[in-house]
């Protein structure tokens, strides 16, 4: 899919194909939509990094919250998104060891309690032991550089996401 025929998509189909670039947010890209014609995808993405960078920390720590825990609860449950399912398989952690299980449960929860949002973190440029060393290690953070690095994240997970959505699913989609 070329830049001009993201640019030449009515809202509804824009909102339908890249609405889940930011997990559960689809209001970020049904409001850049508005900022067309794009130059190319690095262009759609500085946009969408804009606005999120433009919204308060209120917002910020909403967009976190839309992230479902790694190897969490809606893992297990079989609700993940399907972006995010294909993520957290592709990092092991759909095949935990029950350690691995257990220790990835704790971590979330005192990370939870500590920020007030859950870890995020691209799965996709991280393995599961990474993902388990980061957790600890960023637990002990403050809370403003936490939220910072979560949204430098979030950013990393939309860039594979949005080059994701281009080279494979628009036109399934359209
Ligand atoms: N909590 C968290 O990081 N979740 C996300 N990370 C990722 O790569 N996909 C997600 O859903």
């Amino acid at each position: 899919m070329d830049i001009g025929t993201v640019n030449a998509l009515p809202y509804e189909d824009f909102v339908n194909i890249f609405g889940n670039v930011v997990e559960k947010c689809p209001i970020i890209t049904a409001a850049v939509w508005s900022r067309r014609p794009f130059a190319n995808l690095a262009a759609l993405e500085a946009a969408i990094s804009d606005f999120i960078e433009a919204l308060p920390d209120s917002g910020k720590e909403g967009i976190l919250r839309c992230h479902p825990d790694l190897a969490g609860r809606d893992l297990q449950s079989g609700m993940l998104t399907k972006e995010s399912r294909e993520e957290q398989a592709r990092a092991g952690l759909d095949a935990l060891s029950s350690a691995e299980a257990w220790r990835i449960t704790r971590l979330n929860e005192e990370y939870k309690r500590r920020f007030g949002f859950p870890f995020v973190v691209c799965a996709r440029m991280n393995d599961k032991e990474e993902i388990l060393k980061q957790l600890s290690e960023r637990c002990v953070n403050e809370p403003a550089v936490e939220k910072a690095r979560g949204i430098e994240e979030v950013k990393k997970i939309c860039r594979l996401r949005l080059q994701g959505v281009v080279l494979t699913d628009a036109h399934n989609k359209l």
